[in-house]
């Protein structure tokens, strides 16, 4: 092909990558393709200067600024990084670096690579002000309400800070956090997130500060910018913004020379998965900020500093056979089975295939030698197939037309990636699923039944929905594997006690698809009975704050099917909380409804977060910044004047602590 083509079509190539990558938070291709995607532009643009473009994806930061924010400028650049995969790479680097210095001492500080979404944050006089995510470098988004809600960002500092600086950091999703997310998703019927780093990302982006706050997100800072710091080095400014109050992880080291670094490198490349977030590599930082400074940056990257990229861990094993598991909402899953292999320390048998057009989008075939990737996910899955290896007889994937569980043939909806086996009431992982997730923690939290005993009640026929659990007898379950006489009474009694566990959860433990424990809890205070809420069309559904057409038909569906009416009457007749309680209904009320408030500020009487509910039990809505819809302000100590002179703008009434608890 003719170079300049080739050149234009990386580099369009490259910025759709991009876009999926920083806006969309889903990307299409592996990081590592993407680098080296980009590598090899970076040579073609070498070979022929000529054809230069300043927007070229290797010139210019790659991410973007979005419409949904303010767009803050930054006031001092924030850079990407140069990308480095080998010793041989970091060399070159030295050998740059002592082209500028000559023979001056380069010490280096060598930093985990966090990997989540670059932010800046502004503070004045120990207060922040201000948080910007990166963008494009030049300008970012203001999310300063959704950093706010992380508690690891500290509001207020402490000790000798300068008066005003910025400090810079990466906004992660620790994997404990992340795992109990998915989970929830996954209770509610929904797909998981994809991976850690999407998904923080993404979540500094919602609209809804309240949302961000429920997401158990992290912050950790490795760089200082401004001027008049105080302070002379990489290492002393991590030192610094730690005694300040910042969370700087401490396994940052000073490294005197290359084989220190290395040893650093090597240390983390196998341990990595100690840490509790995930990283992606390691930068290395010359320590010298006088040093820094003569050595400058690129249009795209300080010459300071360097990354060093972990590959992420893949090996290739072969594909046995592909299993399906049909979920509690029917959702029938692929699973790979294979040669058991090590990775990350870990045998891995199985990975996740996700849906039917993951595997044909993969086209992966019985037989082939597939390459598998540990992310953030709790199994791991299947990214490539070695085609070299493929057997000539290897045929495509026929994807099941039936349920493998019960025979009914699968449904499929228009827009919907998964296969679904519609025998709700006859198929058995369906049924024992349903009532697995009844009792389990969140929802009816019965103590003294385990999902392992409720599948052996439902295979001895003692019982095949929720409702049966009310009826089972201690004679009933005793000659079951296992039980004892204790532990079929505490098993009895459990059931009993679930009996006092409030609407919301009950209305949660039905199961019904897409309602996770925030939609039952909006429903239950909306409806306030099962009875209301089984009469509501998808029209009032939908008029309910945050309830969309999905929720919505499923909920209508759920309701429209007798089988499930006759439950919840037996539900009801057996005593379970089917509405909201008398004590629940007397702690709330009307007053606010229609009323958006925002709350700004630091508050004397009720924390910021008593403040929401407070409003919220009241009727009220809670919205994130200030605007023409917003009814009142409820302005705290602290409030910041740019608050202030939006709502005066708006003409939005601002009102005290003491106004508002009057108002309720
Ligand atoms: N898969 C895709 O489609 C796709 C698309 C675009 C980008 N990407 C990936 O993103 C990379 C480019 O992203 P990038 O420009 O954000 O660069 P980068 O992630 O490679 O490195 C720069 C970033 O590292 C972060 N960082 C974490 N720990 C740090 C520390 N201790 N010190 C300094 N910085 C630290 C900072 O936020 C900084 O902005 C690519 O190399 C590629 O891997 C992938
Ligand atoms: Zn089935």
């Amino acid at each position: 092909m003719d170079i300049q083509k080739e050149i234009s079509a990386l580099r369009q190539e490259l910025t759709k990558h991009n876009y999926n990558y920083y806006v969309l938070d889903a990307p299409e291709i592996t990081d590592y393709e993407f680098d080296m995607k980009l590598k090899a532009l970076q040579k073609l643009e070498a070979e022929h200067p000529e054809y230069n473009d300043p927007n070229s994806p290797t010139i210019r930061v790659g991410g973007m600024i979005t419409k949904n924010f303010k767009t803050i400028k930054h006031s001092i650049r924030m850079y990407s990084l140069d990308n480095s995969y080998s010793k041989e790479d970091l060399e070159d680097w030295e050998r740059r670096i002592a082209r500028v210095l000559g023979d001056e001492t380069v010490e280096f500080t060598c930093e985990l690579k966090y990997d989540g979404a670059s932010i800046s944050l502004t503070y004045k006089n120990g207060i922040l002000v201000r948080a910007v995510t990166r963008g494009d470098g030049v300008q970012g988004d203001e999310v300063t309400n959704n950093v706010k809600t992380i508690r690891s960002v500290p509001l207020k500092l402490q000790g000798d800070y300068p008066d005003e600086f910025e400090i810079r950091g990466e906004i992660v999703l620790p994997l404990e956090g992340f795992a109990k997310m998915n989970q929830e998703r996954v209770n509610a019927g929904e797909v998981p997130y994809m991976n850690p780093r999407n998904t923080a990302s993404g979540s500094l982006k919602l609209q809804d500060s309240s949302e961000v706050a429920k997401r158990p997100l992290d912050c950790l800072l490795y760089s200082l910018a401004g001027t008049n710091l105080g302070v002379e080095s990489q290492f002393e400014g991590l030192q610094k913004a730690k005694e300040w109050g910042f969370k700087v992880p401490q396994q940052a080291r000073l490294c005197k020379n290359t084989d220190q670094v290395m040893d650093f490198i090597n240390y983390w490349e196998v341990h990595r998965h100690e840490l509790p977030y995930e990283i992606d590599g390691i930068v290395i930082k010359v320590n010298s900020f006088h040093q820094q400074d003569e050595l400058g940056y690129t249009a795209k990257a300080p010459r300071w500093a360097m990354a060093y990229k972990f590959k992420a861990e893949q090996v290739s094993t072969v594909l046995k056979s592909i299993s399906y598991q049909v979920g509690r909402t029917g959702a029938v899953t692929p699973v790979a089975n294979l040669e058991p292999v090590l990775l990350a320390g870990t045998t891995v048998k199985r990975a996740s295939l996700h849906n039917a057009d993951q595997i044909e989008k993969l086209d992966v075939r019985i037989g082939d030698y597939v390459y598998v990737e540990k992310g953030g996910e709790i199994i791991p899955k299947i990214v490539g197939v070695d085609l070299s290896r493929r057997s000539e007889h290897a045929m495509p994937v026929e994807y099941i037309q039936n349920c493998p569980e019960c025979g009914t043939p699968l449904i499929r909806n228009a827009g919907e990636a998964q296969h679904y086996c519609p025998n709700i009431y006859g198929c058995n992982p369906q049924i024992t699923g349903r009532i697995q997730h009844f009792i389990s923690r969140n929802a009816m939290n019965i103590e003294g039944l385990g999902a392992e005993t409720v599948a052996l009640l439902v295979k001895q026929g003692l019982i095949s929905n929720y409702a049966d659990l009310y009826q089972l007898t201690k004679e009933q379950v005793i000659p079951l594997e296992r039980m004892a006489e204790k532990s079929a009474d505490n098993l009895i009694q459990g059931i009993e006690k679930s009996k006092e566990i409030p609407f919301e959860r009950v209305l949660f433990a039905l199961g019904i698809r897409y309602v996770g424990q925030t939609v039952a809890k909006k429903l239950a205070k909306e409806f306030k009975s099962i009875d209301a809420l089984a009469q509501a069309t998808i029209d009032t559904l939908v008029g309910v704050d945050e309830i969309g057409a999905r929720i919505a038909e499923s909920v209508v569906e759920f309701f429209d099917s007798n089988y499930n009416n006759q439950i919840i009457e037996r539900l009801k007749g057996y005593g379970v909380q089917l509405e909201i309680s008398a004590e629940q209904l007397e702690e709330s009320s009307e007053i606010l409804k229609g009323l958006t408030f925002v709350v700004s500020g630091v508050f004397e009487k009720v924390s910021r977060n008593e403040l929401k509910e407070l409003i919220e039990k009241n009727g009220g809505k809670v919205g994130s910044s200030i605007s023409s819809k917003t009814s009142y302000v409820v302005a705290g100590d602290k409030m910041g004047p740019s608050k202030k002179n939006k709502a005066d703008a708006l003409g939005v009434k601002i009102i005290t602590e003491d106004m508002f608890l009057d108002m309720i």
